[in-house]
């Protein structure tokens, strides 16, 4: 059997090799030739997977793709033809949650103001949504949830309309990318509702970059009428308006999920997903392969407050690393798709332990380490 895998795909081999012949592919230039004799073909999202890639292909009965998204795949045309499907729902959602964390962190300490006098409203409450709701909860932030086809189905939490969002102090995007339908995001944000937003507020979008009509903002930022950007995904990756780049406080190159735990979350599932389709039994997991965190604990000896959080948080990710590499690759040759494929470890802020000498000194009445994510000790 030959299992071709897209070479970002960490330990692609160490989790597939007992299936077959596994051969590598460069996602982004990925031929209907390279790929004419696979059995099996597993992607991330900057591979167009449709009936002209698998043209030439009629062995073909597995399709997965280690990613949330699933916007790069023609669904249809894999069911037409019978190709068993599996992506890998919610694997970095920890991460995308972590980068909201770090971004507001960074922007309230910039700009002078506590995020606990804020208000953010999450538009999406799926996977990544619910994640950064509980990351931002867990720091006592007030946070309303936007999400009409979740709420339609009978969801139980609270949600909020479209208006309200548009009034809160901050609104962080993470809803799929959809071109049809009653609840399409494609231009969700476009100029008409981008005008109803002031520069005393924080847009950010870790979600899909044409949920936001990038040449709308690029408009109005050249106005000075757009709210504080946090951008990690664009229109037309990698090929982006570099000129919005001077108007983002916070650009990265779609790196939000690019945790090494979530990306390996992501090979993982797919590796269960595929032992499920072929019947086998699934033995590997990724504690099998994993690394450990550089930083994997830390003893604490004062009381827990907005400002040991913060580098708490900052220890484990600050977004302004990813920020720097970017603004300082992007105008190179490949520069948007090369950082992305060197990106530097990052880890989740589960693999840090805090060890609290005193434990009363972990008490606080709107912070909760746990459900931010960090491992809580007491010595
Ligand atoms: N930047 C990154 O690295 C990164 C990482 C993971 C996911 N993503 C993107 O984020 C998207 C969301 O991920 P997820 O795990 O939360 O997916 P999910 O499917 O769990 O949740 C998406 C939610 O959006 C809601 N939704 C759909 N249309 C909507 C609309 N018009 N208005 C409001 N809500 C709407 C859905 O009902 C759903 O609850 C993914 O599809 C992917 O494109 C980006
Ligand atoms: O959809 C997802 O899971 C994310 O957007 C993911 O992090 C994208 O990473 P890529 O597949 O482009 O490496």
């Amino acid at each position: 059997m030959k299992i071709y895998i897209d070479e970002n795909v960490p330990y692609g081999k160490d989790f597939f090799e007992s299936f077959g012949e596994i051969i590598t592919f460069s996602g982004r230039n990925v031929t209907p030739e390279q790929v004419k004799d696979a059995d099996i073909l597993l992607v991330r999202s900057i591979t167009k997977v449709d009936q002209t890639l698998l043209s030439l292909n009629e062995n073909i009965k597995f399709v997965g793709t280690a990613t949330i998204g699933t916007d790069h795949i023609d669904l249809d045309y894999l069911t037409k033809r019978n190709i068993a499907f599996s992506s890998a729902p919610g694997c970095n959602k920890i991460s995308v949650g972590e980068y909201v964390l770090s971004a507001l962190l960074v922007l309230a300490e910039s700009k002078q103001f506590e995020l606990i006098n804020k208000t953010v409203a999450i538009v999406g409450a799926g996977n990544t949504g619910s994640a950064v709701y509980q990351c931002l909860t867990g720091l006592g932030v007030r946070c309303k949830l936007y999400d009409p086809p979740l709420q339609a189905s009978g969801d139980s939490r609270e949600f909020c309309n479209f208006s309200e969002v548009l009034q809160s102090d901050i609104i962080s995007l993470h809803v799929p990318k959809t071109m049809k339908g009653p609840f399409k995001t494609f231009h969700l944000f476009d100029e008409t509702v981008l005008q109803q937003l002031s520069p005393q507020q924080i847009l950010v979008n870790a979600c899909r970059g044409e949920v936001i009509d990038n040449q709308a903002l690029l408009k109005l930022a050249r106005e000075h009428k757009t709210p504080t950007l946090v951008l990690d995904v664009w229109e037309n990756e990698p090929n982006i308006e570099k000129a919005l780049l001077p108007f983002v406080a916070l650009a990265t190159p779609h790196i939000a999920g690019y945790s090494l735990d979530g990306r390996v979350r992501g090979t993982e599932m797919l590796y269960q997903a595929l032992s499920k389709h072929l019947k086998n039994e699934a033995i590997l997991n990724s504690t099998d392969f994993m690394v450990k965190a550089k930083i994997s604990q830390t003893d604490i000896q004062s009381p827990l407050t907005s400002e040991l959080l913060k580098s708490l948080v900052h220890l484990i990710y600050d977004v302004r690393r990813d920020d720097a590499l970017f603004r300082s690759k992007v105008n190179q040759i490949n520069g948007f798709d090369q950082m992305r494929k060197n990106y530097p470890e990052r880890r989740e802020l589960s693999t840090l332990s805090l060890n609290f000498t005193d434990p009363t000194h972990q008490n606080s009445q709107t912070i909760n380490l746990n459900k931010i994510g960090f491992t809580v000790k007491n010595k």
